[in-house]
C-alpha cells in the first residue's frame, strides 16, 4: 500500500490546521488553548482521509497518484474513494472532535477566587472524564452525525478539487499553484456548506450526555432543533465555516501536491 498519501496528508493537514485555529475557537465562542493537541489530531485524521481516498482510486482505477494527471480517473471513482475516505476518517475524527467541542464549550476560568474550576482541564483530562462518565461508547458520542455529515460531502471535496483543476490545467499537466490553492479552497468551501446542517446537529448530540440526555437521537435532535429554531438552524456557521475552510483547505491541498511532486 503506497504510504506517501498518508504522510503527504498528515503534514498538509497539520499546516491547515495552523490557519484554521483561530477561526475554529471563535465558531464556539469558547476558548482553546495549545494548538498541540488539534495539530496531532488533524495530521492523523488528514493522513487517514487522503492516504484511504488515494488508495481507493488506486483499488478502483489501477493508477497511482503520479498516474493519474496522464489518465485522470472519472468523477464517479472520485466521488466514490471521497465517500470512503469520508466514511474512514470520520470515525478516526469522532473521540477527537468531540474532545474539542466539549472543551470549546465550557467557558473560561475567571481567576477569581473560590470560581468553581472547570469541567475538563485539558484534552487528556477530557479523554478520561467521559471515559470514566459515560463509559467508552461516550467518546464516540455523535459519531454516526459526523459519518453522515462527512461520507458524502468528503466526495463533494474532492470532486470539486479535481474539477476545478482539469477546467483550469491544460491537459496532462499539473496544476499550477494557484490553480491548486484557488481550487482547494473553494473544494473546502463547497463540501462545507454541505456539511453544515449535519455538522450542527453533530454538536448538539455531542454536547448532549453532559449533564443529562435531552435528545434520544439524531432524528430527534434534528427535529426539536427545527421545532426550537426554525429551518435556519441548519445554516448555524456557515460563513465562519467557509471562511476557514478557504485558507485551510488551500493550504492543504498545495502541501498535500508538492510534497508528492517532492517525493515522486
Ligand atoms: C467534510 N468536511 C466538510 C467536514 C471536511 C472536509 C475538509 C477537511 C479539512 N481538514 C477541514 O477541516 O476543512
Amino acid at each position: 500500500m503506497p504510504v506517501e498519501e498518508f504522510v503527504a496528508g498528515w503534514i498538509s493537514g497539520a499546516l491547515g490546521l495552523v490557519l484554521g485555529h483561530p477561526f475554529d475557537t471563535v465558531k464556539l465562542l469558547g476558548f482553546f488553548k495549545g494548538m498541540s493537541f488539534p495539530i496531532a489530531s488533524t495530521a492523523v485524521v488528514n493522513s487517514v482521509l487522503f492516504g484511504v481516498y488515494s488508495n481507493t482510486l488506486l483499488v478502483l482505477t489501477a493508477t497511482s497518484h503520479q498516474e493519474r494527471r496522464a489518465q485522470p480517473p472519472s468523477y464517479t471513482h472520485i466521488f466514490l474513494a471521497g465517500c470512503t475516505g469520508g466514511f474512514l476518517q470520520a470515525y478516526c475524527l469522532a473521540p477527537f472532535d468531540l474532545i474539542k467541542v466539549r472543551l470549546q464549550n465550557q467557558t473560561e476560568p475567571r481567576a477569581q477566587p473560590g470560581s468553581p474550576p472547570p469541567r475538563y482541564q485539558g484534552p487528556v483530562h477530557c479523554a478520561a472524564s467521559i471515559f470514566r462518565e459515560e463509559g467508552p461508547r461516550g467518546l464516540f458520542r455523535g459519531a454516526w452525525a459526523l459519518t453522515l455529515r462527512d461520507t458524502p460531502t468528503v466526495g463533494i471535496y474532492f470532486i470539486t478539487y479535481e474539477g476545478l483543476c482539469r477546467q483550469y490545467t491544460p491537459e496532462g499537466q499539473n496544476p499550477s499553484s494557484a490553480t491548486v490553492l484557488v481550487a482547494g479552497g473553494f473544494a473546502g468551501i463547497a463540501s462545507w456548506v454541505a456539511a453544515t446542517p449535519l455538522d450542527v446537529i453533530k454538536s448538539r448530540m455531542q454536547m448532549d450526555g453532559l449533564r443529562r440526555r435531552v435528545y434520544q437521537g439524531m432524528l430527534d435532535c434534528m427535529v426539536s432543533s427545527v421545532r426550537q429554531e426554525g429551518l435556519g438552524v441548519f445554516f448555524r456557521g456557515v460563513t465562519i465555516n467557509s471562511a476557514r475552510a478557504f485558507p485551510v483547505n488551500a493550504v492543504t491541498f498545495l502541501s498535500y501536491e508538492y510534497l508528492l511532486r517532492w517525493w515522486g
